[in-house]
């Protein structure tokens, strides 16, 4: 399927970034990106082309995101929806300058716990589905604990721990509000974005690991989990074609259009595609695939996208909905395994709706699988983050 991408705030923007990079060359899944933020620096460290960013907000009031308030009682997330309201179609003329988006659907990504990116989401997300027929995915980060402490310019909130990081220049502020922020944005998305697709910072961040350190990898780690399941839900692959095609349909009956919460999970293993006759490496041919070897590479990439680490922790007992994208070489993606790779996820969750489908790499030098988790709830990060706001 073939996704629009528009990046908003610091990390919204590195989010698409990364998501852009991650784009694999014969298998295209993005129409367009686009990068939005008030910040000039910022946006010129992306490397989206300059035509598709813009800077919006010049002029208006400094909006810090740990102020305490104007003096109207508002606090700073309130005035960032209050300026994202007013910028909303000034964003969607950039967007569209006129022309219907050829994409099957959006996906606006964005960092939550700042003001610039979680302030003007929601009136960007309700505007685009109110004039645009397409679904609008939000994909959001949920705040790092460290990242509450006033004093984490220093540590790394972790007590005791000396920050082991590499500052740079770039490095995070401190957002005492992060929490706070955060829920005020998925509150207001609530009903507004077709899914939300959660990414936790506090799960992917090391031990003594500054969110600055980290950000670049985090950001390749989802826009990986993103690419296996956007551009595996391409269907055709070139010459190769699926052996079961999911599509843009088929990824919406799954996460819905209900605002559900999503989890996505990715694993990938090596494999060798071509054997060298003399063990020179001077005549390589295409390489017998042993059935039993395809089958426990499939198995395996599919155990670990569903049990390893997703971009949300939670139990998949706790999701209604999942799909599972396996790909690699044609030789290697075996169908039985494939098949049950079906019912190993079917069995891990708790629901009804299941899909599956496959995604044929001829240039591929890896087996993986790509999956979704939808309709999750309760999340367990959400009700930490309501009680770190409550004692604030
Ligand atoms: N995964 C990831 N998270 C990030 C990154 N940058 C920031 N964050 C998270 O996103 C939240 C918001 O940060 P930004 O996107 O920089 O904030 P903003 O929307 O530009 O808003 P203000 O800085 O308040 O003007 C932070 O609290 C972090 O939790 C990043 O590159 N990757």
């Amino acid at each position: 399927m073939q996704l629009e991408v528009i990046g908003v705030g610091g990390a919204g923007c590195r989010l698409a970034d990364a998501i852009r990079a991650a784009e694999p060359a014969n298998h295209a899944f993005l129409t367009d990106v686009y990068a939005f933020d008030t910040d000039e620096a910022a946006l010129g460290r992306t490397v989206i082309p300059e035509s598709n960013r813009h800077r919006y907000g010049e002029g208006d009031p400094a909006q810090g995101a740990t102020d305490g308030g104007d003096g109207d009682g508002s606090s700073p997330i309130e005035r960032g929806f209050e300026r994202g309201q007013e910028r909303a179609d000034e964003l969607l003329e950039v967007l569209g300058r006129g022309e219907p988006s050829a994409a099957d659907a959006f996906l606006v990504t964005v960092g939550l716990g700042g003001t610039t990116g979680g302030g003007t989401v929601p009136a960007l997300v309700a505007t685009l589905q109110r004039t645009s027929e397409q679904p609008v995915y939000v994909l959001a980060t949920l705040p790092a604990d460290r990242e509450f402490d006033a004093s984490a310019g220093e540590t790394d909130g972790l007590a005791g721990h000396a920050r082991t990081a590499t500052a740079t220049s770039d490095t995070e502020p401190p957002r005492p509000e992060a929490a706070t922020n955060a829920l005020a944005t998925l509150e207001r998305l609530e009903g507004v974005a077709s899914a939300i697709v959660l990414f936790d910072n506090e799960a992917w961040l090391r031990p003594g690991e500054t969110l600055s350190d980290a950000r670049d990898r985090s950001n390749r780690e989802v826009a990986t989990q993103v690419a296996a399941v956007f551009s595996g839900s391409a269907g055709e692959s070139g010459e190769t074609t699926a052996q079961t095609v999911i599509d843009a349909s088929d990824v919406e009956r799954i996460v819905g259009s209900e605002s559900a919460f999503v989890t996505l999970g990715y694993a990938e293993q090596a494999v060798e595609t071509t054997s060298s006759r003399f063990g020179l490496g001077l005549l390589t041919t295409e390489r017998d695939v042993d059935t039993a070897e395809a089958v426990s590479a499939v198995e395996t990439v599919v155990r670990k996208a569903i049990r390893g680490k997703r971009s949300l922790e939670c139990d998949p007992e706790a999701a209604d909905r999942g799909l599972l994208i396996v790909g690699g070489p044609p030789a290697w993606l075996n169908r039985k395994a494939i098949a049950d790779g079906r019912r190993t996820l079917q069995t891990a969750i708790d629901g009804s709706g299941i899909l599956g489908g496959d995604a044929p790499r001829p240039d591929g030098e890896t087996v993986f699988a790509g999956v979704v988790l939808a309709g999750i709830g309760p999340v367990e990060r959400l009700e930490e983050l309501r009680e770190t706001a409550g004692t604030r």
